[in-house]
């Protein structure tokens, strides 16, 4: 098999993109490339079964996995025992900086929900963390602020691409590769090493999954992968985000299938609702209200991480909180509020048995830890709630026609906005952008795109009278476009425009796709055709 790296070599590019670490990647890629779009192909499959009404239910032929009271996942890995508090962002360089010193226990370092897949995020990503581990990151910024790592880091989780993503700067037989072997791959073949070294190991945030089948695969990556590094099994540990409605059916079975790999289960809250809606939105019984009423209380939502809660501790894994939105904010009326809802939010999580959550950003940390700290006492975690209180039935997990709430002009304009605006950062390479107080990623703006189709297709009523067309929502694309264009030069209009048509295909059509990031990525971002290939 020969690659050919069609990214140009920015600086320093060339120590991510050894001969040695593509010559893995290969081999991954021979290995996995087949089963990874066999997989995909059952994807697709089964959203087309939903489609005829057909509906998930916990699998007969795994019963026995779930009845079976005696098998638990390995120990908690050295720097994974207390992860009271979490803290997710892109590996930029000063984030990564800000990151590791933020007080956080564990930092997910983003290369999913939080980052526009530019080549230049991905390979310099990759970059960082060799630099954050080597200690040699520091730096200083335009404005004379200087960035140095602290004696006390965060211990660092890596989140690849989901399997549904290629990445177009290296190609294996003229053919792009799976950008979560590249994720993954780079960062095991360059830091495993250095993160043992250190007293912590090689770790993982996998997402998006589907299935345990889809952990099947993620584990046999990890024994090969091990095998090829000279790396003993178990080195690797994963925790998995429970984020889609099929994978809340398999919970057990992706415990099981990754139990010597496995860090536990995050409850990813944002893309479960995105997966609720992608497979079911053409159900009126499916239909939810506004984005700001679908919270974590609302009885399919709660059904869900209560199980996720007991499926873990049953198996003496990690359960881990999921992403409230509110983010500081420089005005303290609104900064207080977003404190209190933060604040209640970790509280429910810590009180339903969660051992940990996260956080978006630096100065959410105190709050998350606060909390936790209240209700963990001198313990590092609570695997010993073991929750035998919670019932839930498949029947529970299905219950969105219990979500109260309505559907409002203000809610599909801004849903319209922040889709525009999130799409429009993103085709500029930033993956997670502040909008009006929230944390807006590719998560929550799938929400908001697949909300729009979901209310156009059922031509839901408004609240306010009237009801969701057509027309209304290409005229408030047009006034929030006209909005986001005021005084951009060429570029930055174009670059807007490309967000709004990407809007129109991906929430105006008959269909829903599967994702915006797969074809605005393949028309869009990644790296300069014109650059002069590397072969090996
Ligand atoms: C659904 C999911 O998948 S959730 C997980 C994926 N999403 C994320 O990880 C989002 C993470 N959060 C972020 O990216 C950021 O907090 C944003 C984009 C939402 C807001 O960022 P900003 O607009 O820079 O916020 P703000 O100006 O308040 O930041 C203050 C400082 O904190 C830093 N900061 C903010 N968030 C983070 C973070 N998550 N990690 C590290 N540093 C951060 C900023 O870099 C800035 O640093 P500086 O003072 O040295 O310049
Ligand atoms: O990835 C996390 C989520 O909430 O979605």
């Amino acid at each position: 098999m020969r690659y050919e790296i069609i990214g140009p070599l920015a600086d320093r590019f060339d120590e991510v993109l050894t001969p040695e670490a593509l010559a893995f990647l290969v081999a991954l890629d021979s290995e996995f490339a087949a089963r990874r779009v066999a997989l995909l192909d059952t994807r697709r499959a089964r959203r087309a079964r939903y489609a005829t009404g057909q509906l998930p239910d916990f699998l007969p032929e795994t019963a026995h996995i779930r009845a079976d009271p005696s098998w638990r996942v390995a120990p908690p890995a050295p720097g994974l025992v207390d992860r009271r508090v979490e803290i997710t962002g892109p590996t930029d360089r000063k984030m990564t900086v800000n990151a590791l010193n933020s007080g956080a226990r564990v930092w997910l370092a983003d290369f999913e929900d939080a980052t526009a897949p530019t080549w230049h995020n991905v390979i310099g990503g990759q970059l960082n963390l060799i630099d954050a581990l080597d200690r040699r990151i520091d730096f200083t910024d335009a404005r004379g602020k200087r960035y140095a790592l602290g004696d006390q880091v965060a211990t660092i989780v890596v989140r690849p691409r989901g399997w549904h993503l290629v990445e177009k700067g290296i190609a294996v037989d003229g053919r792009p590769i799976s950008a979560s072997l590249v994720d993954f791959g780079l960062y095991l073949y360059h830091c495993a090493r250095r993160q043992l070294d250190a007293g912590s190991g090689p770790y993982f945030y996998l997402p998006k999954l589907e299935t345990h089948r889809e952990a099947r695969l993620w584990n046999d990556v990890f024994v090969f992968a091990q095998h090829y590094l000279g790396l003993p099994v178990g080195t690797i540990r994963a925790t998995t985000l429970i984020e889609t409605i099929t994978a809340a059916f398999e919970m057990e079975e992706i415990l099981y299938e990754l139990r010597e790999h496995s860090a536990g289960l995050n409850a990813g809250r944002w893309d479960y609702i995105f997966s609720v809606i992608k497979n079911f939105g053409q159900w009126p019984d499916f239909v939810l209200p506004d984005r700001s009423d679908v919270t974590m209380t609302v009885p399919f939502m709660r059904a869900y991480t209560e199980l996720l809660v007991q499926t873990c501790h049953r198996r003496g894994a990690h359960a881990i909180g999921g992403m409230a939105a509110f983010i500081p904010s420089r005005d303290p009326a609104v900064n207080e509020t977003a404190l209190a809802r933060v604040r209640a939010d970790k509280q429910r999580e810590a009180d339903g048995g969660f051992d940990g959550s996260w956080v978006a950003h630096p100065g959410l940390v105190g709050v998350c830890r606060e909390v936790f700290d209240a209700t963990l006492d001198d313990r590092p975690h609570q695997l010993d709630r073991l929750r035998d209180d919670v019932q839930v039935t498949a029947a529970d997990l299905l219950a969105v026609d219990k979500t109260p709430g309505q559907v409002t002009a203000v809610g599909v304009r801004s849903n319209v906005a922040v889709a525009l605006r999130y799409v429009d950062a993103w085709l500029g390479g930033t993956g997670a952008v502040a909008l009006w107080n929230l944390m807006e990623d590719a998560a929550t703006a799938e929400i908001a795109r697949c909300q729009v189709w979901q209310w156009l297709h059922h031509g839901t009523p408004l609240a306010d009278g009237g009801c969701v067309t057509e027309d209304l929502v290409r005229s408030i694309l047009a006034e929030e476009l006209a909005a986001l264009t005021e005084g951009r030069d060429d570029t930055a209009r174009e670059r807007a425009e490309a967000a709004a048509r990407i809007f129109e295909d991906t929430a105006l059509g008959e269909d829903l796709p599967a994702f915006f990031t797969t074809d605005a990525y393949a028309r869009h971002l990644g790296p300069s055709h014109g650059a002069r290939p590397q072969q090996g």
